[in-house]
């Protein structure tokens, strides 16, 4: 479906327009929109949608700073009382991503459908796990995200993140109390570091997921020819639908974790009749449909050599391309469908924090442009370019087309 592109008084993507939408319409609107359950085609029509889904975006940063600051004033505990500290920053960082599901699941509608065994569907959320999920889509985080918020770790999930992440201002600055792994993506760098931050996993308090992106970035056709030149010197399968994985964090991971992790959730995920899901396009509410197949693999079955561990996930990667060839060719993943409920959870945050926050930040916005000072007018107006730009470039993060280097040369022929 060709996405109409509404054009208000500046360029929709760059310059924000200024919110003409009355605060307490906002969740008049949202839970309107929602109940519709399916998405309107989006057109000029959805022009206050469009405009109440920017004001989202500013008060949904809005209040992520103000969890950032709690967050903050939790550091003083955590010599006390780690283990409390951590519940606490469990349920500060669950407000933040919550909402970014909330985005999702009621916004957009999206629907997120689950392939899966249903004798392991009745432990998933009771259990550690590492969820190993590939990396083809600008909304993997999200979906990621949906399923952890249906199983109840959203809070706590975790996952081996790029260190560039770590400076997006509100997820990366949550994720650091989180204790989420960073890495540089150059081993020699990353060994020590990654190893201290998965030990360090080792006792935490509640139950969690800790995703791996094997591949260490996005699906590209120019990293995709690339890699699979990697894939034929080292005699290996060539992939259709997945870059190589990079076997070292996933050896590591395993390595530190046996013993708190009980299972590896082998999780592949694809978007119904060729979508490309984007950032923008929940944000202004289109609907996707995503499917996710997963098959929980005990990880004692995994092999504690690391070259063997290697070969492991090469096979894994192996079985996975041929999970979305049958996709391909069938339009569903194989086995059944165990699907867990929408929660209603992420929806009333979201609402709490537009009711508690949406009014005053809008008074206080009248107020400024109405306070007769052109200094103040001027400032006002600059600081809310700025604050749109800022969320302009926190969304272009998730923006495959402006994704990392990473992955674009062989490393080997470069050390050659
Ligand atoms: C469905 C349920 C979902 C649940 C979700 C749960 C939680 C959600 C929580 C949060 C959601 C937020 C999500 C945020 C997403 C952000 C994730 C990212 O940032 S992905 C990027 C960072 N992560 C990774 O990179 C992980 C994978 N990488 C690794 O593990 C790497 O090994 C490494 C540890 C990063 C080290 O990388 P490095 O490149 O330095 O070394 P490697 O050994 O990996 O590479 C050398 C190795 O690779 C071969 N090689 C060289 N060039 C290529 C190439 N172009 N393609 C493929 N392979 C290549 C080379 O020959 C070497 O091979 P070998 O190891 O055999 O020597
Ligand atoms: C109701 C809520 C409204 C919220 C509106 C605000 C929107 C701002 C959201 C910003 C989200 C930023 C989270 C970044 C997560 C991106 C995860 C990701 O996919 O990273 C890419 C890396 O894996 C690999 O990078 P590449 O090497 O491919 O390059």
């Amino acid at each position: 479906m060709h996405y109409m592109h509404f054009n208000p008084i500046f360029s929709r993507d760059n310059f924000h327009a200024l919110y003409l939408s009355a605060e307490w319409l906002c969740p008049i609107i949202f839970l309107a929109y929602i109940s519709q359950g399916i998405h309107a085609p989006y057109d000029e029509t959805d022009a206050l949608l469009l405009l109440t889904a920017q004001r989202k975006k500013k008060v949904e940063t809005g209040n992520g700073i103000i969890i950032n600051l709690l967050q903050l004033c939790t550091l003083p505990l955590w010599p006390i009382n780690k283990q409390l500290a951590r519940k606490i920053n469990c349920r500060l960082g669950y407000s933040i991503s919550s909402q970014l599901v909330a985005l999702l699941e009621w916004w957009s509608g999206t629907e997120c459908t689950l392939y899966t065994d249903p004798e392991s569907y009745k432990l998933y959320g009771k259990e550690n796990a590492i969820v190993v999920l590939n990396h083809n889509f600008e909304i993997d985080f999200m979906t990621g995200w949906t399923f952890c918020e249906r199983f109840g770790v959203l809070g706590s999930s975790k996952v081996l993140a790029k260190k560039e992440l770590s400076f997006v201002p509100v997820i990366g600055w949550m994720w650091y109390f989180l204790e989420i792994v960073f890495c540089k993506r150059k081993w020699e760098e990353d060994r020590k570091t990654v190893v201290q931050s998965l030990r360090n996993l080792q006792d935490y308090p509640e139950k969690f997921w800790f995703l791996l992106h094997c591949e260490g970035t996005r699906f590209t056709e120019k990293k995709h020819k690339i890699s699979m030149e990697v894939a034929e010197k080292k005699g290996l399968p060539k992939l259709k639908y997945h870059l190589l994985p990079r076997t070292k964090g996933f050896c590591v991971t395993v390595q530190n974790l046996r013993g708190t992790v009980t299972a590896v959730y082998d999780s592949t995920l694809n978007f119904r009749n060729n979508e490309m899901p984007t950032l923008l396009g929940v944000l202004n509410g289109k609907k996707y449909h995503a499917d996710l197949y997963v098959r929980r693999i005990p990880l004692d079955t995994i092999p504690e050599d690391e070259s063997e561990c290697a070969a492991w996930l090469h096979k894994l990667y192996q079985e996975k391309d041929e999970f979305q060839e049958h996709y391909r060719q069938t339009g569903r993943f194989p086995g059944p469908i165990t699907n867990p409920p929408r929660q209603l959870w992420a929806l009333l945050n979201w609402l709490f924090w537009v009711c508690l926050l949406v009014y005053p930040l809008c008074m206080l916005l009248l107020q400024l442009l109405l306070s007769g000072s052109t200094f103040t007018v001027v400032c006002t107006f600059v600081f809310c370019l700025a604050v749109s730009v800022g969320i302009r470039w926190m969304i272009g993060q998730t923006e495959i087309d402006k994704s990392s280097n990473y992955g674009n040369k062989d490393m080997q022929m470069n050390n050659n």
